[in-house]
C-alpha cells in the first residue's frame, strides 16, 4: 500500500511571555492510502497541532509534511490549494465549518465553487453529498443555527467531500455529540471509507471508538509519540506505562 502522508520529525514549540510550550517534539508517523490511524493522548498532548501543521495552518520548526509524496511544509499557493483539495478536515464543533449567515447548502458548494465548478453542477453535487451523508435535501436550505449537532456534523463531512479528499483528518469529530449520534456518525464515516476507499486522521480521546474503527494506533504524551501499533497491541497490550494509565482512566 502507497503512503498517503508521511510526516517526519514534525516539531513545534509556543512560545508566550516567558513561558517555553514545546507542543510537538519530534513525531514522526505515516498513513497508507485507505488506512485509518487514531491518534490518542490527553489533552494538551499536540493533537491538533499536529493537524494543524498537516494542513498547513501553522508551520513547523521542523520536520516535514509529504503528500503523495510532495513537501508541503514551505510549499507555494498552488501546491497548496492541490493539498487541500486532497486533505479535509471534520472538527470538533460542526459549526465551525460553515459560515452563520449561509445555508447548510451554500456551505457545502462553497469548495466546488472555489475549485471552477458551475453552480446548477455544484448544487447538483451537493444533493448527491447530502444523500450520502444520510440528510434529506431539505436541510440545503437550513442554516447552521437551524439543525441538531448530528445534523450539523454530517453536513460538515459533506462539505469536507464535496472536493473528493484522499485524506479526512476527524479533530475529536464525535466528541461534542451524544453516544447515539456519535456512533451514526461513525458508521457513516466506515461506510464513507469503504465506498470512497478513504484514508483517515483520527484524533480523538475516545479508545473504544479507535480499537473499532483503526488499523493503527499512536499513542501521544507531552508532544512526542510514546507508543504505536494496532488497536490489539496498543490497547490490548500496552507496554508504556502512559497507556496504560489511559486505559485504566477509561474502564
Ligand atoms: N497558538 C498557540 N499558542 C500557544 N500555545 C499553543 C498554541 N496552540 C497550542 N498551544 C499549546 O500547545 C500544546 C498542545 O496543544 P494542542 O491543541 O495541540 O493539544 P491537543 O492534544 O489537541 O489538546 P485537546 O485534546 O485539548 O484539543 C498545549 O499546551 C497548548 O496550550
Amino acid at each position: 500500500m502507497d503512503k498517503i502522508l508521511e510526516v517526519k520529525n514534525l516539531k513545534k514549540t509556543f512560545y508566550k511571555a516567558k513561558h517555553v510550550c514545546p507542543a510537538v517534539d519530534d513525531v514522526s508517523f505515516s498513513v497508507k492510502e485507505g488506512s485509518c490511524v487514531g491518534i490518542v493522548g490527553e489533552s494538551g498532548c499536540g493533537k491538533s497541532t499536529i493537524a494543524r501543521m498537516i494542513t498547513c495552518f501553522t508551520r513547523p520548526d521542523a520536520g516535514s509534511v509529504l503528500l503523495d509524496g510532495r513537501e508541503m511544509v514551505g510549499a507555494g499557493r498552488k501546491q497548496q490549494m492541490d493539498l487541500y483539495r486532497n486533505v479535509q478536515m471534520v472538527f470538533q464543533t460542526p459549526e465551525d465549518s460553515f459560515d452563520p449567515r449561509r445555508s447548510l447548502g451554500d456551505g457545502i458548494m462553497e469548495g466546488m465553487r472555489n475549485y471552477g465548478m458551475k453552480r446548477k453542477e455544484a448544487g447538483k453535487r451537493m444533493k448527491e453529498l447530502l444523500s450520502m451523508v444520510g440528510l434529506e435535501e431539505k436541510y440545503a436550505a437550513r442554516y447552521p443555527h437551524e439543525v441538531s449537532g448530528g445534523q450539523c456534523q454530517r453536513a460538515a463531512i459533506a462539505r469536507a467531500l464535496a472536493v473528493n479528499p484522499r485524506l479526512l483528518i476527524c479533530d475529536e469529530a464525535t466528541s461534542a455529540l451524544d453516544v447515539t449520534v456519535q456512533s451514526q456518525i461513525i458508521t457513516l464515516l466506515q461506510k464513507l471509507r469503504k465506498e470512497m476507499g478513504l484514508s483517515v486522521l483520527l484524533i480523538c480521546h475516545d479508545l473504544a471508538l479507535v480499537q473499532n474503527f483503526c488499523d493503527y494506533v499512536l499513542v501521544m504524551y507531552q508532544g512526542k509519540i510514546v507508543e504505536e501499533g494496532t488497536p490489539d497491541e496498543v490497547i490490548m497490550r500496552p507496554k508504556q506505562d502512559y497507556t496504560k494509565l489511559l486505559i485504566d482512566s477509561v474502564l
